[in-house]
């Protein structure tokens, strides 16, 4: 069941001349002289050739020298680098925003070629258009403002939204990613200004997936914020005034859906960032009856359980070992309660297992156990008993130390969204761990967030160690030419799959156990040889095609589970006749790759 997979560079390396030797084909446009060289899905600045210049009535309008694509790929990148050699010495903040300025100003004016850099950079740009530069961008939001991205529907728009859909302006929308702010990264509330979010998403949803840019939206849902500090700010862009809440909440989230249900009945919606009791209250509320999953439950777990088995494989162990694992879950919000709620489901699968796992959960106020009062519901299944911790000399409320030292687990999961709550004492108690291998995972984002840092969790809790993070540390340098492997466990690696299996599959809604084909889809990816080296999650530059591998599992479980209804010409017939490399290469020939079309004016 859990194969072990081939080269992914030699396939990615394939799929990339299998786009690019495609002949481009025409793009039909309904506007023409200074109108397409300010809309950014068509610009082409000065690749424009001359035909079109006359066809499109911008002769003039550009210099008379025509650059090739390939020109201003290199001349982007060339200015790329002068900015990071003219930043050099200066604060990481400084350094990472002029870097999102520079890529955002490219995104404002032309995407085709955005979106080449994008692909072709993606190790080193996915850390300034997503996680965490992304964090900074929503925090300094107002200030960086300069043009609209997406759609924005706020508690004022109530009754409107039905028609507020028809304002955007493509014909057709596949992907939407949707926050309220509530939640931002472990950055809490940042109302209105946490638009960042689904442009990052779907930014990775264009170059992960190859979704067309001009068939996703992000979109705001500002039902006020919390959050004093901006409730203050004069600059600030969101409604003033505090967050709606109970039945007046979800009366604009309910009228949100069905607005989009109504123009685009199979665009797929992301639900990202909400605060957690919202985040398990809408996933309930609409799982099954529109498209739509909520990445920090469902994507998060998929991704957090493909590197647990990757844990259990780095100690030489059957993946039937699952069940044995001791894992410590610090953070019982949207995200941890995810992981867990996957990772049991696969413990039976897995390993046939009924024995009650091996599951520690903390939050912060310590070791949740049966005796906590007012305890989540989503959190009860794994409250320990007294009777399960007190030989352990555990209980209520122990801190994340005692259980450390006492459990010794092999796996110690932060999200959390504190840093630093993995301190020296606590990565020292894993030295300690029953596993030849213990795995630690700082999960929670951005960067200052993440429950320790990389080099401190080889430092204290030793070299043997499986290390992974929400946001990217560097790897370390452990000496004498040994390197300390730093995995990214970021929900990029699924939720661009997860879309885009969802979407080609024309899915009535998406299921567990197309969530579950995904994360095992992931868990298999990697060969024996890089677990053995501590590398538990392909590299960012694989990207595309692990995310059409993941696409093409999503879409054969939906299949299988009988939610499939097609995409365009493609029935749920025909998708169910095509072997598994027959899917991978459908996803792949799916996949949208930036090149210049020629525009054709249809008037
Ligand atoms: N790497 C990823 O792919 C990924 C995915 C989703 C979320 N995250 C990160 O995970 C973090 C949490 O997200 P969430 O949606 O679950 O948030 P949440 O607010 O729903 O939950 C946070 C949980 O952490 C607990 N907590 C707070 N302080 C603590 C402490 N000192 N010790 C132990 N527990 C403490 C809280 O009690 C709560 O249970 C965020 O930083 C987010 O960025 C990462
Ligand atoms: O956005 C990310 O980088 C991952 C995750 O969705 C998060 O909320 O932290
Ligand atoms: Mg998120």
């Amino acid at each position: 069941m859990w194969r072990v997979a081939r080269s992914a560079e030699s396939s990615l390396r394939q799929s990339r001349r299998m786009m690019s030797t495609a002949i481009p084909g025409p793009c039909i446009v309904h506007k023409r002289g200074a109108d397409i060289l300010h809309d950014p899905l068509f610009n082409k600045d000065t690749a424009f050739p001359l035909t079109e210049r006359d066809r499109l009535g911008i002769r003039g309008l550009l210099p008379p020298r025509i650059i090739s694509f390939e020109q201003q790929y290199d001349r982007f990148m060339e200015s790329y680098r002068s900015l990071e050699k003219n930043t050099e010495g200066q604060s990481n903040k400084v350094v990472s925003l002029a870097k999102w300025r520079i890529l955002n100003r490219l995104h404002d004016r032309n995407e085709t070629l955005y979106y080449r850099t994008l692909i072709d950079n993606i190790s080193n740009f996915a850390p300034i258009i997503y996680t965490p530069t992304v964090g900074l961008v929503c925090q300094n939001y107002s200030g960086l403002f300069r043009r609209p991205r997406g759609m924005y529907f706020s508690a004022k728009d109530k009754g409107e939204m039905m028609s507020m859909i028809y304002n955007w302006p493509a014909q057709q929308v596949d992907m939407i990613v949707l926050t309220d702010g509530s939640r931002i990264l472990g950055l809490g509330d940042l109302g209105v200004q946490g638009i960042g979010i689904p442009v990052g998403k779907l930014d990775m949803y264009v170059a992960a997936a190859g979704i067309n840019p001009q068939r996703v939206l992000p979109v705001m849902l500002d039902v006020g914020t919390n959050n004093q500090k901006l409730l203050e700010d004069r600059l600030y862009l969101g409604l003033r005034q505090p967050r709606l809440e109970g039945e007046e909440y979800l009366s604009i989230v309910d009228e949100f859906m069905e607005a989009v249900h109504a123009r685009w009945p199979k665009a797929i919606v992301q639900f990202e960032d909400f605060q957690m009791k919202w985040a398990f209250e809408t996933l309930d509320r609409y799982r099954k009856k529109f498209c739509m999953f909520n990445d920090d439950i469902q994507g998060t777990a998929g991704v957090a359980l493909a590197g647990l088995l990757g844990a259990v494989r780095s100690q030489g162990k059957p993946l039937s070992d699952f069940a044995n694992q001791k894992i410590v879950v610090v953070g019982a919000g949207s995200a941890g309660l995810g992981v867990l709620k996957m990772a049991l489901q696969a413990v039976s699968r897995i390993s046939g297992s009924t024995a009650d796992p091996h599951f520690f959960l903390l939050d912060k106020d310590g070791l949740i156990t049966k005796e906590r009062k007012c305890i989540d519901h989503a959190a009860v299944p794994f409250a320990k008993s007294q009777s399960e911790i007190g030989e352990l000399g555990l209980s209520e409320g122990s801190s994340l130390l005692e259980v450390v030292k006492k459990v010794k687990p092999h796996v110690l999961l932060g999200l959390s969204g504190v840093g630093g709550v993995f301190h020296e004492e606590v990565l020292k108690a894993m030295r300690d761990s029953d596993s030849i291998k213990p795995a630690i995972f700082a999960m929670s984002n951005p960067t200052t967030n993440a429950e320790c840092t990389a080099i401190d969790a080889f430092k204290h809790a030793g070299e043997n160690i499986v290390f992974a993070s929400g946001s990217p540390f560097d790897n370390v340098d452990l000496g004498s030419g040994k390197i300390g492997h730093v995995n990214q466990a970021n929900n990029m690696y699924l939720f661009p799959g997860i879309g885009l299996g969802s979407l080609l599959a024309g899915a009535r809604i998406i299921t567990d156990g197309m969530m579950q084909a995904a994360s095992q889809c992931l868990a298999s990816y990697m060969t024996d040889e890089e677990i053995q080296k501590g590398i538990l999650y392909p590299s960012l530059d694989s990207i595309r095609d692990i995310t059409a591998e993941v696409g093409a599992s999503v879409l054969r479980a939906a299949v299988a589970e009988e939610v499939a209804e097609g995409h365009g010409e493609i029935g749920p017939t025909e998708l169910s006749h095509m072997s598994k490399d027959e899917t991978i290469r459908y996803v792949k020939e799916n996949m949208w790759y930036p090149v210049y079309n020629p525009l054709v004016l249809e008037k």
